[in-house]
């Protein structure tokens, strides 16, 4: 079976580094003419998919925008997945799960079992109640050569009090978290399936991403005000395993198809520029 992490790595190297979210807000459905509703959100990512399925790496559906129209949302999410799937692209389920270990044990079975209807490549996962409450999801992730991204300095001005505290042996709380993590990837080849996300937008982290060994989701890009040449300020050394998110920036070109592959287009050729300029 081969590892996320090995799946990633060759699904970028075909088709090149960037994550596109599908995050149908409101005011995206209105811009596309599309009704608020189960109906609009259902035209809305089977646009997305028809656009961009065959031809980004990873697509990072944002739970919470499906959920918000309940079980047919749910329903709309999970042929969403399967249509993705079967395009080829990656699926990135970001839902940012996080309990207790028992219930994690649920969450991971909803997400990382194979025979589950919401089954995706990977999650995005908080580590909030401690990296080892999310140990459930790392085994059945590794089991099934799944993924999982742990929050670690996350794009929101909010996350900078919690990330940044810095706990008993002098660590900040984010950098207990990189090396929870980097622990986890130790020796795996070429990349390791566990990843962290670090917004594209909090400037030089500040923190020692070296040991990571496994991928970097930066969102934050576009809409955010993150932009892909500030991509090495933020990585530095790192920059290698930055897997870069947009949403907003590529799904407002909609419901264009083309227009939508360019813009699509466009934000690869920014962040292939950035990740490839030499020092
Ligand atoms: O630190 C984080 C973690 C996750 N996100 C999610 O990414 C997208 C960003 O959307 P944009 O439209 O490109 O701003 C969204 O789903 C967030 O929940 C993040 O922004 N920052």
């Amino acid at each position: 079976m081969e590892s996320f992490g090995a799946r990633l790595h060759r699904t970028v190297a075909e088709r090149g580094p960037l994550c596109v979210g599908i995050d149908p807000h409101p005011a995206l459905l209105a811009r596309w003419g599309l009704s608020d509703d189960a109906d609009g959100l259902e035209r809305f990512a089977r646009t997305v998919v028809e656009a961009l399925g065959d031809r980004i790496a990873v697509v990072k559906p944002q739970s919470a925008f499906f959920e918000r129209f309940g079980a047919r949302g749910v329903g709309i999410l999970e042929s969403t997945i399967r249509q993705l799937r079967d395009a080829g692209s990656l699926v990135l389920l970001d839902v940012k799960r996080g309990d207790i270990g028992s219930t994690v044990s649920a969450y991971a079975s909803a997400y990382l079992d194979p025979s589950s209807p919401l089954y995706v490549d990977a999650v995005t996962a908080s580590p909030y109640l401690g990296v080892g409450s999310l140990a459930p999801m790392f085994e059945l992730a590794a089991a099934h050569g799944g993924g999982v991204f742990v929050l670690a300095l996350t794009s929101n001005p909010e996350g900078a009090a919690v990330q940044r505290a810095v706990t008993a042996d002098g660590r900040t709380v984010a950098q207990t978290v990189i090396d929870e993590i980097s622990q986890l990837n130790r020796g795996a080849e070429p990349l390791g399936s566990f990843g962290l996300v670090v917004g594209a937008t909090i400037g030089d982290t500040g923190h020692d991403l070296s040991a990571v060994n496994g991928p970097l989701l930066a969102p934050g890009l576009g809409a955010q005000g993150g932009t892909a040449a500030g991509l090495r300020t933020v990585f530095g050394s790192s920059l290698p395993s930055v897997l870069p998110s947009y949403s907003r920036e590529v799904l407002q070109a909609g419901p264009d198809l083309a227009a939508l592959r360019d813009a699509a287009d466009r934000a690869l050729a920014d962040c292939r520029a950035a990740l490839t300029t030499a020092d």
